[in-house]
């Protein structure tokens, strides 16, 4: 790819974004520009990848073919002023935050720009993230296929209707922090039982990726895949018996019902 992408903010989304890109070979680290509002933390990220410190938001906005705003949703209205004047008819602006919609922000711009909304998640460090993308109306198709190219290339990117995009946010831009806690809560267990902590570990994990892999490449249900694991009266659905007794599906839709609320709120 040969456009100028820029982030303004480089927290921990952004960090797996850049990550991820530059392990993807898609674009050249040199045309990766960066600005943060402590600016030390950009000496690390450049020595780790290569990428070119942006002394200002405004350089960023002044250099970038594509301007990914990766900071916290309570800093886009006074960094979306601070850039404003900068941007142009071609630029494409991608906005990261949850809760942040489209027609919120092209009103902050106060004139129409190329804008679209992104949810990743922090695989994209490893390749494996999950992307959903909505555009606004004057994104043109080679457009929309640039900022979908970009996403694949550290993941799978996924076109939705931006009324879904909080729901993505929820079930795919903050799920993996539960998914780590349901590892560290089996590897726990694990350690309970006498096994040293970096085997629980990879066996906990793999066995959460294997079982992901197993969804999306045969296109069984998943209560069928769960069902294969559970032998007639066996160990397996001692455990699912035991899951069900504690809520553990109704402790899962509480986490999704807590995350929409707060996304109800704006942030
Ligand atoms: N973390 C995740 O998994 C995901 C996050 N997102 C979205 O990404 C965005 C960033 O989240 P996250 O990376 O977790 O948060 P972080 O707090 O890790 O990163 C935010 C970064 O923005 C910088 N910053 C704050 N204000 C400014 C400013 N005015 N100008 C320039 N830089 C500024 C901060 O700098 P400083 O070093 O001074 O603190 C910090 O490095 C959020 O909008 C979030 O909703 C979306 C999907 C997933
Ligand atoms: O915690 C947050 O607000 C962001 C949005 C999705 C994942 N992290």
């Amino acid at each position: 790819m040969n456009r100028k992408v820029g982030f303004i903010g480089s927290g921990n989304m952004a960090k797996a974004m850049i990550g991820g890109l530059v392990e993807s070979k898609i674009i050249n680290p040199a045309n990766i520009f960066v600005s943060n509002r402590t600016i030390t933390k950009l000496v690390e990220l450049h020595e780790t990848y290569g990428i070119q410190i942006a002394e200002s938001n405004v350089e960023v906005a002044k250099k970038c073919d594509i301007i990914i705003l990766s900071i916290t949703p309570d800093q886009y209205e006074s960094v979306i002023d601070e850039i404003k004047e900068e941007i142009q008819e071609e630029q494409i602006i991608v906005l990261i935050a949850g809760g942040q919609s489209i027609a919120a922000n092209e009103e902050r711009f106060e004139r129409q720009v190329k804008m679209a909304k992104a949810m990743p998640n922090t695989p994209v460090l490893v390749g494996e993230g999950l992307t959903a993308l909505s555009f606004n109306a004057v994104m043109t198709e080679e457009d929309k296929q640039t900022i979908i190219n970009l996403c694949e290339s550290f993941g799978k990117a996924e076109v939705i209707d931006e009324s879904l995009m909080d729901t993505a946010s929820a079930v795919g831009g903050s799920s993996p922090a539960f998914i780590y806690m349901y590892i560290e809560a089996l590897a726990d267990a694990a350690v309970l039982y006498g096994m040293p902590r970096e085997k629980a570990y990879t066996i906990a994990s793999q066995a959460v990726l294997g079982s992901a892999k197993m969804v999306l490449e045969t296109g069984e249900h998943p209560a069928k895949l769960k069902d294969d694991v559970c032998s007639p009266g066996g160990t397996t659905i001692q455990s699912v018996a035991a899951l069900e007794d504690s809520g553990f599906r109704s402790a899962v839709h509480q986490a999704i019902h807590a995350n929409m609320a707060k996304l109800g709120e704006g942030q």
